[in-house]
């Protein structure tokens, strides 16, 4: 039976929420009602749910109504579960589910997991629920998290409590604090100062009382805390409590559970820990566990950042503060340090000296779970051109979210960032028909896909007429401010741009000018620098360059240090980080799922390219033709009184024309996606499936051509007499693959080696010369010191020693015949089943190493993540509360290599 004070459970597409108390709560698109819903067709303020004296009422506010099974309703009293639709009898759901009110569980003993460590912690002592908070309710926005599972569970619940303290949004160069904690915030907690600040700088917070026994987190509904969040995994973590204490375990989620930025697979919680699953926060506050979404509205400092290579210092101790949702512009002259800092801020190359802090956070030292909330766009866009705005949307959304999310959420998310960056009407657009703007547009796309709150531009406005170099700054100041009210993107973020264009600078908020050497020439409001350098207008920029480049990067940063523009940061304590941890780094899916996506995507962008497509169809056709017309009237079996000199010149054409057409198909793939591959590298892509795919497809497509190629070669005049397999013409194809293959390994090794798709030509038609020399089919290899040795490492040597050994060419070119050819006979062409398949099994092993060497060489394209590693600090070095050491739950000696796993 409902009564007055029933709590109300709440659920929207937008998350699930619970009103409790005595307050009315509005519901509606408007940034202002309490519960807000994102949908064209739902009124800005669409229903009213009023508590009543006997549980809730529905209140139509709305012009377009309330729906439910295909009927509109007026105002209605809620009795059971009502199931309503908003603005149309197919809008948005909205589901009202009165949760009966529960007895205060009395302190008990707990129920304590088989593998629960005894834990002391405060505040836990009883598991009363907390009072129940009549707050008014906080708003749901997109990626906003619900509250409880559909079990009705008591710890389930979610308590809306409010906002909380929004972050200071300090003047730059100017933290809000010591430490950079927010004013307000009690001192004296046990962790990092820093890291306590992440529990205001999130303005959207609820409550989950905590219960003894089990309480899982994640995506699903069926969970007693469920994560609002592509980004977690349907059943991602679990809470075990007991009057010992709450530990945590990972379920083995897809993006990982962090606890103080750090990856644990179990781990105990202690109050005011931070627990990480995807963009959510949580931290345990006495009985409670209390959930923060980063909305991407927070600060982002860089203190004395310096960057060395060897002896030579690239960055000179980097120091500003930016608000959150701002757009920071940085520029300077060629080679003044613009990559570095991006490097350095993304984490890719990270700083020798001082920190980067985002929310407080040290980026080094919690990388693993931080990286996850930064976007990057390279200057390369990371999009394959055949496939459309959408295809390499929904594969990138495959290859980001974890493999437990549906086609339909994906797809979701996909529409949402084209609409967002205004790409409907391209989103069937084939990327290589893109103008430069809605290219570099899709590449942003492609980042948003996991809603970072940092997002990194490299030179994104190259190449780019002005017009299309405005529209994409437009867009990225949009981003950086959020959507506002009702749409799909209210957070914003801080977005940095590094960029020699200077026409559209007036549109950051803040500029950061980089004079050589790393320093900074000026830091502040775009119409500061304006004034600083003395000049009317961006336009006259190119001067302000000229003089960088001309004066010392010191003698710069000196001037803008003694002038009116500096704002001194506010001292904090020196910079210290931990190493970061050599974890294993987190892979949103199995490698299997990664393999499966990639095979797909590769053979969709195949198909895609007609022209590419209709070359690999006509190769074997056309390459058939070559050792056709060498004419061989006498075929190619032996002669009785003469060497038969059409065989060889019939056998090593055909080996050749193999060996080039597997080459050819593999030689550009690699270089052609460089930009790609190194992204979606540190995004947590496989190494192995990346390689996989490549091999799978290419295989695949190489053996047809072969099989087609070897039948119009030799069909009717196959050698008289198989060797080994007791058909001459299925061991002529086997040759003919192996030596293809092998050679398509060799492409795919000299693709890593090459910065350049230009230069995959001529190295082809070089490595092919070298082919037909060392085949030995057109000059004799053996006995040939040196000659010989290399011989062995080729690919066509081996190739055309299986198809020798299959016609017998010692006998059938009378090798060693004293009279007729005093040449020796070839050891590798011996007539017999064991040479044959020697052959053919080193030429196998020679495709085999060429695919190793690749796995090497790709490592060597990789962004670079290590950096020479650092000691860790001496205890009570470091900021306010900072905690050198091991972190609990994992085992983490200190490296200097962050994570990327292969
Ligand atoms: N590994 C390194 N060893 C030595 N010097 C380096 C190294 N990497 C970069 N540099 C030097 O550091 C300086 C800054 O390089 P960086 O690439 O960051 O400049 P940039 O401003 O991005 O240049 P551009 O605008 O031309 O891309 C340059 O003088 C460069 O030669």
């Amino acid at each position: 039976m409902l009564v007055s004070g029933t709590p109300l459970r709440v659920h929207t597409p937008a998350g699930e929420v619970t009103l409790t108390g005595d307050v009315s709560a509005v519901v509606g698109r408007a940034r202002s009602a309490d519960i807000v819903i994102n949908d064209g067709r739902v009124s800005r303020r669409h229903l009213v749910l009023h508590p009543t004296a006997v549980g809730w009422r529905v209140e139509d506010i709305s012009a377009n109504g309330l729906w439910c099974e295909g009927r509109r309703l007026g105002n209605v009293d809620i009795v059971g579960e009502l199931r309503l639709r908003l603005g149309a009898a197919d809008g948005p759901e909205v589901v009202l589910l009165p949760q009966p009110v529960r007895p205060v569980i009395p302190p008990t003993a707990p129920t304590r997991g088989p593998d629960a460590a005894p834990i002391s912690i405060e505040g836990l002592a009883a598991f009363a629920p907390t009072p129940v908070t009549s707050a008014p309710v906080g708003s749901v926005g997109p990626g906003g998290n619900s509250g409880g599972p559909g079990d009705g569970g008591v710890g389930g619940d979610a308590v809306p409590v409010g906002a909380g303290v929004p972050v200071a949004a300090g003047v730059p160069g100017q933290p809000s604090g010591p430490g950079g904690v927010a004013p307000g915030v009690s001192g004296g907690l046990s962790i990092d100062q820093a890291t306590a600040q992440s529990a205001v700088v999130h303005d959207r917070r609820r409550v989950h009382p905590l219960r003894p026994g089990r309480m899982r987190m994640g995506r699903s509904r069926d969970n007693e805390i469920n994560v609002g969040d592509l980004l977690a995994s349907r059943h991602h973590a679990e809470l075990h409590i007991s009057l010992g204490g709450v530990e945590l375990v990972d379920l083995a989620s897809a993006n990982g559970t962090f606890v103080n930025g750090h990856r644990i697979g179990r781990a105990p919680v202690m109050q005011r820990d931070v627990i990480a699953i995807g963009h959510h926060l949580f931290q345990l506050e006495g009985s409670s566990l209390v959930e923060y979404v980063d909305s991407g509205d927070v600060a982002f400092e860089v203190q004395d950042v310096s960057v060395f290579a060897g002896t030579k210092q690239l960055m000179h101790d980097m120091t500003f503060r930016l608000p959150g949702r701002s757009l920071l512009g940085v520029v300077g002259p060629s080679g003044a340090g613009k990559s570095t800092l991006l490097n350095a801020l993304t984490g890719f190359r990270p700083a020798d000296r001082g920190s980067v802090r985002y929310a407080g956070r040290d980026l080094y030292a919690e990388y693993d779970e931080l990286r996850r909330r930064i976007g990057y766009v390279p200057q390369a866009d990371p999009l394959h051109d055949q496939l459309t705005v959408r295809e390499a949307l929904l594969y990138g959304s495959e290859l980001r979210f974890p493999a437990d999310t549906t086609a339909d959420e994906r797809r979701a998310r996909v529409e949402e960032v084209i609409g967002q960056l205004g790409l409907s009407a391209h989103a069937d657009t084939r990327v290589s028909r893109l103008s430069g703007g809605q290219k570099k547009r899709t590449s942003v796309a492609l980042e948003l896909l996991t809603r970072p709150s940092l997002l990194f531009l490299d030179e994104p406005t190259s190449g780019l007429d002005p017009a299309n170099d405005q529209s994409v700054m437009e867009t990225l100041r949009g981003l950086a401010k959020g959507g506002g009210a009702g749409s799909t993107d209210e957070s914003g973020r801080t977005v940095i741009v590094v960029t020699h264009s200077v026409l559209f600078l007036d549109l950051c908020d803040f500029i950061l000018v980089l004079a050589p050497g790393g320093h900074v020439a000026y830091f502040g409001p775009a119409d500061g620098a304006l004034r600083f350098f003395g000049k009317q207008d961006f336009r006259e920029f190119a001067a302000v360059f000229r003089e960088l480049e001309a004066t010392p990067g010191e003698e710069m940063a000196a001037r803008f240090r003694a002038s009116e523009f500096f704002v001194p940061s506010a001292v904090v304590a020196p910079a210290v980080r931990k190493a970061p941890p050599e974890l294993p780094s987190v892979r949103q899916q199995p490698v299997t799922a990664q393999l499966s996506t990639l095979t797909r995507r590769y053979w969709r962008v195949v198909l895609a390219d007609r022209s590419y497509l209709r070359l690999i169809i006509a190769y074997p056709f056309l390459l058939g033709i070559v050792p056709r017309v060498l004419k061989a009237p006498d075929g190619l079996g032996p002669l009785p009184q003469s060497p038969n000199p059409d065989a060889t010149k019939v056998l090593v054409v055909l080996v050749l024309c193999a060996c080039f057409m597997g080459m050819a198909n593999s030689i550009r793939e690699i270089v052609k996606e460089r930009a790609i591959y190194r992204r979606e590298r540190t995004i947590g892509l496989s190494r192995t499936a990346y390689l996989g795919s490549k091999i799978i497809l290419m295989t695949a497509i190489t053996t047809a051509q072969c099989l087609v190629f070897t039948l119009i070669a030799v069909v009717g005049r196959t050698p008289p007499q198989a060797a080994a397999l007791g058909s001459p013409l299925l061991e002529c194809l086997l040759a003919v693959i192996v030596a293809a293959l092998a050679s398509m390994m060799i492409g795919l090794f000299v693709s890593t080696l090459i910065d350049n798709a230009d230069k995959a030509m001529p190295i082809l038609v070089l490595v092919t010369m070298g082919q037909l020399v060392f085949s030995g089919g057109l000059t004799s290899m053996t006995g040939r010191l040196v000659l010989e040795q290399i011989s062995y490492l080729v690919p066509a040597r081996w190739g055309f020693a299986a198809l020798a050994s299959t016609d017998d060419i010692n006998v059938v070119s009378k090798l060693g015949n004293p009279t007729l050819r005093t040449d020796r006979p070839d050891r590798l062409w011996e007539h017999t089943a064991g040479t044959w398949a020697l052959d053919i099994v080193i030429g196998i092993g020679i495709g085999v190493i060429a695919l190793l060497l690749t796995t090497v060489m790709l490592r060597r394209i990789e962004p670079k993540v290590t950096r020479a590693a650092e000691a860790a600090p001496a205890e009570g070095t470091g900021p306010p509360g900072f905690r050198p050491g091991p972190i609990r739950g994992q085992s983490q000696p200190p490296t200097g290599r962050l994570p990327l796993r292969g």
